[in-house]
């Protein structure tokens, strides 16, 4: 397989001529990449709507934005899909890519093959889907971040030098080379939009679509973007992107046109024979005008337009079109009988035949596509990625060890020695309390943001198949989690020495255990919150329900909790916490404190613990409980993430 880029100026610069990029040879270094196959892209009678409300309970009233379309993309070809704002572009383009599926009725087809809920995986297999807004890392690197996507795209079976070698040419054809070590958060709007084209490149697929590719743009870099993007058609893809508006430069770069209005095709063909077809329905471009701007016009009513005539006469036209075509491909063959009806057969036949022969081609392509990592291997690439980030965002990560450290000695100031004495008992015990609640804040909070940040990088590499959920996950979570642990560690050794507890082994490692389970309890309920909820819910409902569940428990017995909050009281990991590090401190059978006042009510810690009502604590079933508890919600975060990027 190979790509040729002739005439493709990126970056100002000329590539060498003809710039040649095998993947097909077995030289050395070069990826021995089965043959990428041509595929067109049809679809029939789509239509998608949308639930906008709930009139009852069984009735949702729904809006139509696509009204049974049809068309065709071909392979070789740079598609346009353009209409004025809200006609249905994005929405055309999400479900034909697959990304929207829920709401859409009719047929998509692949060369011919109808696309199902079954072939789907093969389908994305086939393509990819490059939106709107850079989903890029921003603290990577370029050369990085097409490193790791390789690493994930191509599998532990091709060498590392085959994908440094593919990573260097995409570079190099993207005019991205002199940008490698570049992190993607300082390139240019341009830049990044190639970055994200050359980070699906990687797995070379026949199908691209791209939603509004030149948003954001100047003029300058929208005109390299489309020429890489007709570069990349002429080598046998199908290029599909929507657009808005672009200068007539740019739209004379466009082999077909599919002019989209109210949800309905309104033209379908060469860009250069725009003109021409609406003067033919007496809608007549003014000299000198774009006609991108002309059609969006024309969409839009202007010019007296009838949009139920511009649809119908767009959908005679497409209809008669594909008989032509039958005609002329029959035409060809010397052998061909005279009537029109059985030319059409014939026709049918040629483009099965074709279609048959290309299908071979996808499958052999995929058969032999390199196979994707194993699961272990795509949690190690991401856990890689997501530790270089992380050392790269020291601020954020060093001020976090900061205040686990200063709130430390601040608590320990003001709590000095309570831990020791009879007489401070109480104060001690707000030390507890306070341990508890901000351990659990610190936890909770830091990763309640992680996922609505996340989502939109998360969603897009997992609709471009760069790896599964679960390592995701547990890359994640594998990097949070030791962490939270350091800072846990961070307050507890100087916390716990300055309050004056207990100097005894058993204790303190029952003191860190209790506090750092209960800490990484609350940072995965942050994880469920962040998954399930907006940003602004999240923000206030993750304190609310922390502060709810940390009051069963402090400074109330079970007996004095009205009986419809008792369920609570049981629930509440972190009351589970909180009682066993009181019972860690005063528990197991600790001695007679020392009293330097007259009198010193809890002399016996026994005493104490039986007033709080924890004396029958027994903390082993209270961490079986927190453990169960996190690994449940962990648990239900996945299956809700999971939910959301598969409910398309
Ligand atoms: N989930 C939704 N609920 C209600 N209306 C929706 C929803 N999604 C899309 N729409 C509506 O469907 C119409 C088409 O949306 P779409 O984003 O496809 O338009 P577009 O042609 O891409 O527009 P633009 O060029 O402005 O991006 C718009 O009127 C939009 O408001």
């Amino acid at each position: 397989m190979s790509i040729t880029l002739t005439e493709t100026k990126v970056n100002g610069e000329t590539p060498k001529e003809p710039m040649e990029f095998f993947l097909g040879s077995a030289n050395n270094n070069k990826p021995n990449f089965p043959k990428r196959p041509e595929i067109d892209v049809s679809f029939r009678d789509v239509s998608y709507s949308v639930v906008t409300s709930w009139q009852s309970a069984l009735k949702p009233a729904k809006k139509t934005i696509l009204h049974g379309i049809s068309g065709e993309f071909r392979a070789g070809e740079l598609t346009a899909i353009m209409g004025p704002s809200g006609a249905g572009k994005s929405t055309l383009l999400n479900v034909l890519a697959g990304y929207k599926i829920k709401g859409s009725q009719g047929s998509v087809m692949y060369n011919g093959r109808l696309r199902t809920p079954e072939n789907m995986e093969h389908f994305l297999r086939l393509s990819c889907y490059i939106q709107q807004d850079d989903y890029l890392r921003p603290r990577l690197t370029v050369q990085e971040s097409m490193m790791i996507a390789a690493h994930l795209k191509l599998g532990i079976n091709v060498s590392y030098e085959q994908k440094m070698y593919q990573v260097i040419e995409l570079l190099e054809i993207l005019g991205l080379t002199n940008h490698a070590n570049t992190k993607t958060k300082c390139l240019s709007g341009g830049q990044k939009k190639r970055l994200s084209v050359a980070l699906e490149l990687i797995t070379n697929p026949p199908i691209i679509f791209l939603d509004e590719p030149t948003s954001g743009l100047d003029s300058t870099s929208c005109l390299q973007c489309v020429r890489l993007l007709k570069e990349l058609s002429r080598q046998g893809r199908t290029i599909i992107c929507t657009i808005h508006q672009p200068t007539a430069l740019l739209f004379e770069k466009f082999d077909h046109l599919y002019g989209v209005a109210n949800g309905e095709c309104i033209y379908q063909g060469s860009t250069k024979d725009l003109v021409t077809y609406f003067s033919k329905l007496d809608l007549r471009c003014p000299p000198y005008h774009n006609p991108a701007d002309f059609l969006i016009d024309v969409g839009m009513g202007e010019y007296g337009a009838d949009h139920r005539a511009l649809v119908q006469s767009a959908s005679s036209q497409y209809r008669s079109e594909r008989a032509d075509e039958i005609i002329t491909s029959q035409d060809d063959d010397p052998s061909t009988s005279h009537t029109k009806k059985r030319k059409e057969k014939g026709l049918r036949m040629t483009v099965l035949r074709k279609h048959q022969q290309k299908t071979t081609d996808v499958l052999e392509f995929c058969k032999k596509q390199p196979s994707p990592p194993p699961l272990w291997a795509q949690t190690y690439r991401l856990l890689c990625r997501n530790i270089i980030t992380l050392r790269r965002n020291t601020v954020q990560f060093g001020l976090r060890m900061l205040a686990h450290l200063f709130i430390s000695f601040v608590f320990g100031y003001l709590y000095y020695d309570a831990g020791s004495k009879a007489d401070s008992v109480l104060g001690n015990y707000v030390f507890l309390y306070g341990t508890t609640l901000f351990l659990v804040y610190t936890g909770h909070m830091a990763v309640l943001l992680s996922f609505p940040l996340e989502m939109g990088v998360l969603k897009h590499e997992y609709i471009n198949r760069w790896y599964s959920l679960g390592p995701y996950m547990i890359a994640t979570i594998l990097v949070e989690l030791p962490f939270q642990v350091l800072c846990c560690l961070i307050y507890n050794v100087p916390a716990y020495y300055c309050t004056g507890q207990p100097l005894e082994l058993h204790r303190f490692i029952s003191f860190v255990v209790y506090s750092t389970v209960t800490s990484l309890t609350a940072q995965s309920v942050g994880f469920l919150y962040g998954a399930i909820l907006p940003i602004t819910i999240a923000v206030f409902l993750g304190p609310v329900t922390i502060v709810l569940m940390s009051v069963f428990g402090f400074a109330i017995r079970l007996k004095d909790i009205p009986f419809y909050f008792v369920w609570m009281h049981h629930f509440s990991f972190v009351r589970a916490g909180f009682q066993s590090l009181v019972f860690s401190i005063y528990g197991y059978d600790r001695e007679q404190l020392p009293c330097e006042t007259k009198y010193c009510h809890f002399k016996y810690p026994v005493k104490f613990l039986t007033e709080m009502d924890f004396a029958e604590i027994d903390p082993i079933p209270q961490l079986v409980y927190i453990c169960v508890f996190c690994f449940c919600v962990y648990f239900l975060t996945a299956f809700v993430i999971w939910r959301r990027l598969n409910c398309r």
